[in-house]
């Protein structure tokens, strides 16, 4: 089989982002008046980047905020998020070993974010794991992002790689539906950010530590889903 590759999701898949993302939060919060949010509430706002969030955070308490609101909060978020990186955020238990293992087996790694481009490099790059990627593409990166397919798709092609030896691993509906409409297995991480569990969204699989994100898992994937085309 030629090389597969694996695409990763970031926040809540490959890193815990959620400490700094909940501090850069409460600072654009606290800055229009609001109450400070806790960890559970930005585990469940994250997932289709930092101005749904904002946005979110706002709706959970019944607001609605005008364009030009939200246009300011989310850059007061970016300066204060930017700053900090890599700050308290660290790889999830197993991701440099399974990074590793890919690697060995010359499979190709990418990442696909709705975080922004920038914040995403510069926290992989903090964290030294920049250079397991052949891609890396955010949320601002195209026209479009997940879960619109074209978003993953396009990361494939940047990575130099086909949809037909991919397996997308995420932990939220966007992650696995834009997978699903690209017609790619998805594995879901059931330690990341979601506000509901990611079984619902009917994942190819869930896993719940990195361990058993294994070779073979993904050539097992990657070759059932070629079987499905062919028939
Ligand atoms: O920052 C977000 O809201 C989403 O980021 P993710 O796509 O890496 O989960
Ligand atoms: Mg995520």
């Amino acid at each position: 089989m030629t090389a597969p590759i694996v695409v990763f999701d970031l926040d809540g898949t490959l890193v815990d982002t959620a400490p700094d993302l909940l501090d850069s939060l409460n600072h654009c919060l606290q800055s229009a008046g609001e109450p400070a949010v806790n960890l559970g509430d930005v585990r469940r706002f994250v997932g289709s980047g930092s101005r749904a969030m904002i946005a979110r955070a706002f709706a959970s308490r019944g607001k609605t905020l005008p364009d030009s609101d939200l246009d300011s909060l989310q850059a007061l978020f970016l300066e204060h998020y930017e700053a900090g990186i890599p700050g308290r955020s660290r790889p999830f238990p197993g991701v440099l070993e399974a990074l590793d293992r890919l690697r060995r087996a010359d499979f190709k790694a990418a990442v696909c974010t709705n975080k922004h481009e920038r914040p995403a490099r510069r926290l992989l790059e903090g964290l030294d794991i920049a250079g397991h990627f052949e891609a890396i593409s955010g949320g601002d990166t195209f026209t479009y992002r997940k879960p619109d397919p074209r978003h993953l798709l396009d990361t494939i092609a940047q990575a130099g790689s086909a949809p037909g030896l991919a397996v997308m691993v995420g932990d939220s509906r966007a992650d696995i539906d834009a997978a699903k409409a690209a017609g790619i297995p998805v594995v879901a991480v059931d330690f990341g950010y979601t506000d509901r569990p990611v079984h619902l969204f009917e994942p190819s699989r869930v896993i719940s530590h990195f361990d058993a994100l294994t070779v073979s898992l993904v050539e097992e994937l990657v070759e059932a889903a070629a079987d499905q085309t062919a028939s």
